[in-house]
């Protein structure tokens, strides 16, 4: 325990110093005004949709919040609230997340309003959403498929990886990774520790050294991905209703304790350590080294656009 806490002290100081100066106030931000990015609480009511079929077993949730799934923190808040509904039909072995966007988008990570210029006293509950969301979905009793169809950078990434399963579609415009580090941020400890369990060590490192966004067929390579459907092919999520009862053959108390083998320890390791978790994030995000980045990035984007 006392190596515990002090390796958590030294990490602190890491976050200190790799963002300089603390963010005090927000004239700086406000210098770089973006005008298209300055939405911050959304409507609860209206981002997912739960469908449950008791006769197969197999519940989907589709995300749509337009217009790129972006995870707010009312975002979170819906798709946790979906799983946990699932989760209370007994009936429901199964749940397929999926994008139900007409441009396919799967999640485009973290809503970056919600980190850059961030409303101080929503931040910490904002990165707590997040961590429950990853708890809830990471440590299902369901057997979860992600169903992806298009782009899932960052925490989009986060949701598939906190399935068991993952299907995308076999289209090289749509990429898949921690991209953090080309955001000037990196992936907390549990998120990245996810990577690593799912691609390996190596693969893991340069990863998220360089922020790397997989094509499908690279992600198949090395394992991000379960399983790739060709345009043309059985739609996905055919594949993913497949995938699902295949997953429901096999005994649920087996499976939930499968799971448990693999999963217990990262999940008991954040359930016991939010505060501290969020405290780094917290601080670590509105240094003005990170939010001068987020800013170029958010301009990059809208550039693009252009
Ligand atoms: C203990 C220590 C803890 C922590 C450490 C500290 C801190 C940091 C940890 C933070 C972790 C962060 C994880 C994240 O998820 S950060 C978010 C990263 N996301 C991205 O980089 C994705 C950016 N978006 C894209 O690359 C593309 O939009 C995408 C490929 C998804 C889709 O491309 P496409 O060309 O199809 O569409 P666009 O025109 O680009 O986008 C459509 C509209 O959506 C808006 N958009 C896109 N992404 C976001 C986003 N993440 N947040 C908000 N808005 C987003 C985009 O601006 C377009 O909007 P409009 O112009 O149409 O209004």
């Amino acid at each position: 325990m006392s190596v515990h806490v002090s390796q958590s002290a030294h990490k602190i100081q890491l976050w200190r110093r790799l963002g300089s100066v603390q963010y005090r106030d927000s004239s700086l931000l406000q210098r770089q005004h973006l005008s298209s990015f300055s939405s911050k609480a959304d409507r609860n009511d209206d981002l997912v949709t739960l469908e449950a079929s008791p006769d197969t077993g197999v519940a989907t949730l589709r995300m749509h919040r337009s217009p790129a799934n972006s995870l707010s923190m009312e975002m979170m808040q819906s798709i946790s609230g979906a799983i946990r509904k699932a989760e209370s039909d007994r009936k429901i072995q199964s749940l397929i997340l999926t994008s139900s966007l007409p441009s396919g988008i799967f999640s485009a990570g973290l809503e970056l309003t919600e980190l850059y210029q961030p409303d101080l006293a929503r931040l910490p509950k904002f990165w707590e959403s997040f961590q429950q969301l990853y708890l809830d979905l990471y440590g299902s009793r369901l057997s979860t498929i992600a169903s992806i169809g298009g782009p899932a950078p960052a925490a989009g990434c986060m949701l598939s990886l906190s399935c068991d399963y993952r299907i995308m579609t076999d289209n090289p415009k749509c990429t898949i990774g921690l991209n953090e580090s080309q955001l000037g941020i990196v992936a907390p400890p549990w998120l990245a520790q996810q990577y690593i369990d799912v691609i390996g060590n190596r693969n893991a490192e340069l990863a998220l050294l360089l922020g790397t966004l997989f094509t499908p067929q690279q992600a198949l390579t090395v394992g991000l991905v379960d399983e790739l459907v060709c345009s043309g092919d059985s739609s996905i999520d055919e594949m993913a209703q497949r995938k699902a009862a295949e997953f429901i053959r096999i005994p649920p108390k087996a499976r939930v304790a499968a799971k448990e083998l693999t999963r217990g320890t990262q999940i008991a390791k954040l359930s016991g350590n939010r505060e501290e978790d969020t405290e780094f994030f917290c601080s670590f995000v509105t240094t003005d080294t990170v939010q001068k980045t987020l800013g170029s990035y958010l301009e990059m984007l809208a550039k693009r656009k252009k």
